[in-house]
């Protein structure tokens, strides 16, 4: 008999979906509150905001992070980003994420934020990053007292229209060994090329820490091979528009790949296994793709890409990692075996240490996805 634990069908269902462990390895702390903590927030700091409804403003924040457009979906932070000015906010703001994590059945996961956007009532860097660890902390223990048990890492991003990417390398290092696991640039992509903020890239290679860096979602090829060759990023945050490097021809050959031919850099970017932090939802909104059924997610699947599914920001986009996969499912027809390929993909490209991934793999999350 199938129970929801141990899901038999090769299409799961949303619920199966939800209760499967997941590994989250892009998801932005200021992209995923709870509307009801902003309008809480933002009542006792004086910020105001579009509307005081909470469920009104999720739809508000959905509706205007669907502009086609970046720059515009970008705009929409202002509102989260004044509500996570203090350390009791930011630390509340980072418990109720590995809290909402958990009870998608997200396992481990990886969380982001820039703490220069944090510092317009007083805070200093490091004040606000022990907040935010300390909210993290509090949050895996509430998760594992509920019954969901998650553990989370951090990851540092400098603003890469900013010039503060060494200061903030200098943070994360600082914070390596109290939750900080790795180091991101975000923010408005054409015109701001990572290597503005190599000597950052280079400080933290000289001390082995781990990078990811947004490239490949509003500008294409030249982004992502700067953030791969010159940056030295071991992962690349979208990537989508590696596409723009792959031309599909018609029919599949004997393994089931798509006939295609890939440039130079698709191929080192696939035949590396450089694994891709995909963003269906996000990417639709900013009009990186035209729908989940059409996103180029599910073509570098079957191209033998390494893939994993993340939801970018769940307020903007109204999503959760489980929304994610079932979109997939239902509109580009993944299977039980795409969702646990890509868990195990995100897994192995996580900055958790390697004995630790194992654990999880072979403890938690292969065991769930095993046959009845
Ligand atoms: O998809 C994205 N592309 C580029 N930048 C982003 C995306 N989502 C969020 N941010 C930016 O990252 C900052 C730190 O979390 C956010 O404040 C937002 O400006
Ligand atoms: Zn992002």
């Amino acid at each position: 008999m199938s129970t929801p634990e141990t899901p038999t069908e090769t299409a799961p269902t949303p619920e199966q979906v939800r209760r499967l462990p997941k590994v989250s390895l892009h998801d932005h702390l200021d992209g995923g509150l709870r509307p009801s903590t902003i309008v809480e927030i933002a009542a006792a700091n004086g910020h105001a905001l579009p509307t005081t409804d909470p469920e009104e403003l999720g739809v508000w924040f959905r509706d205007a992070a669907d502009s086609g457009s970046l720059v515009r979906y970008l705009e929409t932070f202002d509102h989260t980003i004044a509500v996570m000015q203090d350390a009791e906010s930011l630390a509340r703001v980072a418990t109720e994420a590995v809290l909402d994590l958990a009870t998608d059945g997200v396992v481990y996961g990886e969380l982001r934020y820039a703490p220069e956007q944090h510092l317009q009532r007083g805070l200093s860097l490091d004040e606000v990053v022990v907040a935010v660890e300390e909210g993290m902390r509090r949050g895996e223990q509430l998760a594992a007292q509920a019954g969901t048990p998650i553990r989370v890492g951090t990851l540092v991003t400098a603003m890469r229209h900013a010039d503060r990417g060494l200061e903030i390398a200098e943070l994360a290092l600082r914070h390596r060994d109290a939750g900080v696991v790795g180091f991101d640039i975000a923010g408005a992509e054409i015109g701001f090329p990572p290597s503005n903020h190599l000597a950052a890239f280079d400080r933290l290679h000289a001390e082995n820490f781990p990078v990811t860096i947004h490239a490949g979602e509003a500008f294409g090829l030249p982004s992502i091979a700067d953030a791969l060759h010159t940056c030295g990023a071991e992962r690349i945050g979208h990537g989508v528009r590696i596409v723009e490097d792959i031309e599909f021809g018609e029919g599949r050959d004997r393994f089931g790949m798509p006939a295609a031919t890939l440039g130079r850099l698709a191929t080192w970017v696939r035949d590396r296994g450089i694994v891709l932090e995909l963003c269906p939802s996000s990417n639709v909104q900013t009009g990186a793709a035209t729908s989940v059924a059409e996103h180029p997610i599910t073509a570098l699947k079957d191209l033998g890409f390494s893939i994993s599914v993340n939801t970018d920001n769940r307020l903007m986009s109204g999503t959760s990692l489980s929304r994610e996969f079932s979109l997939l499912v239902d509109e580009a027809g993944w299977d039980l075996a795409d969702v646990e390929r890509a868990t195990i993909t995100a897994l192995s490209a996580s900055f958790l240490p390697f004995p630790d991934r194992l654990a999880l793999a072979s403890d938690v999350i292969r065991p769930a996805y095993a046959p009845a």
